[in-house]
């Protein structure tokens, strides 16, 4: 695996759904000038492929023997995150509900997983002024020598409020429903065999429950130049 430049700063922030992690990171990536990578959008890519092309995604044998086939592109600007599939872009379709009923059990899969986090650590490794990775396991598995690994966490009720507040205007729903389907989730994802939902432990806990986004923000920010100016 390449490294980044020395002075390349890597962030990997977890935690469950709905902690603020993608508003949270796209953020500070903004802020400090680094890539943003949003890891749960390629598992949501994939998932998405594996729909459109027919393949049962209660099937791991079937997923495992597709997993290579569709061609994931990360854009990692900040300010203009996207995903391609095959050349397609995929960014709205991956935030459809059946692509999120689906997505545990298609990143479940070790053959996915593998490849998944194959093309994260080359993303990261060529992001040459740093970068803001978030996802599930990106501070135990995916990049475990990381400078700062941050934990968000947040009750299941804010994370649904907050969740629902997204959803409301697109898709019908309502925050029991939403509740219930982001626990059942995180169970799923820390629940699995392979690089589960998990704090890695070196990492920093916050809990957002009773922050603002931007009090989130600026507690991350700190965090990473504190980590810099204890390098220089
Ligand atoms: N601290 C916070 N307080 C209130 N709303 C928040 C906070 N953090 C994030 N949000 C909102 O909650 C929703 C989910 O945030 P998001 O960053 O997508 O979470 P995650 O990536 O962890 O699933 C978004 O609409 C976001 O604006
Ligand atoms: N590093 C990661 C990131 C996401 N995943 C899986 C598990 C998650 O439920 C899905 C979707 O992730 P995403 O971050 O888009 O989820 P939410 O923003 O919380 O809705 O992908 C993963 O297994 N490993």
């Amino acid at each position: 695996m390449e490294t980044a430049a020395p002075s390349a700063v890597i962030v990997a922030i977890d935690g469950p759904s709905g902690t603020g992690k993608s508003s949270t990171s796209k953020a500070v990536a903004a802020k400090l000038g680094l890539r943003y990578l949003d890891t749960g959008a390629q598992y949501r890519a994939i998932t998405w492929w594996m729909i459109t092309n027919g393949i049962d995604t209660d099937d791991p044998h079937a997923i495992a023997v597709a997993a290579g086939k569709p061609g994931i592109v990360s854009g990692t600007d900040p300010a203009a995150p996207t995903i391609t599939v095959d050349g397609l872009d995929a960014s709205g379709p991956i935030r459809t509900q059946e692509v999120t009923s689906k997505v545990s059990a298609v990143s479940a899969v070790p053959e996915v997983r593998t490849l998944i986090t194959e093309l994260q650590r080359s993303i990261a490794a060529s992001a040459e002024g740093g970068i803001v990775v978030e996802g599930r396991d990106i501070g135990t598995t995916v990049l475990p020598d990381a400078d700062l690994k941050i934990f968000l966490t947040a009750s299941p009720e804010a994370r649904a409020a907050r969740r629902s507040g997204e959803l409301r205007g697109k898709e019908a729903t309502d925050l029991a429903a939403t509740k219930e389907a982001l626990i059942k989730r995180d169970a799923a994802d820390s629940g699995r065999k392979t690089s589960p939902l998990a704090k890695a432990g070196d990492a920093v806990e916050v809990d957002t429950t009773e922050l603002t986004l931007d009090q989130v923000i600026e507690c991350v920010v700190t965090l990473v130049e504190e980590k810099r100016a204890a390098r220089t």
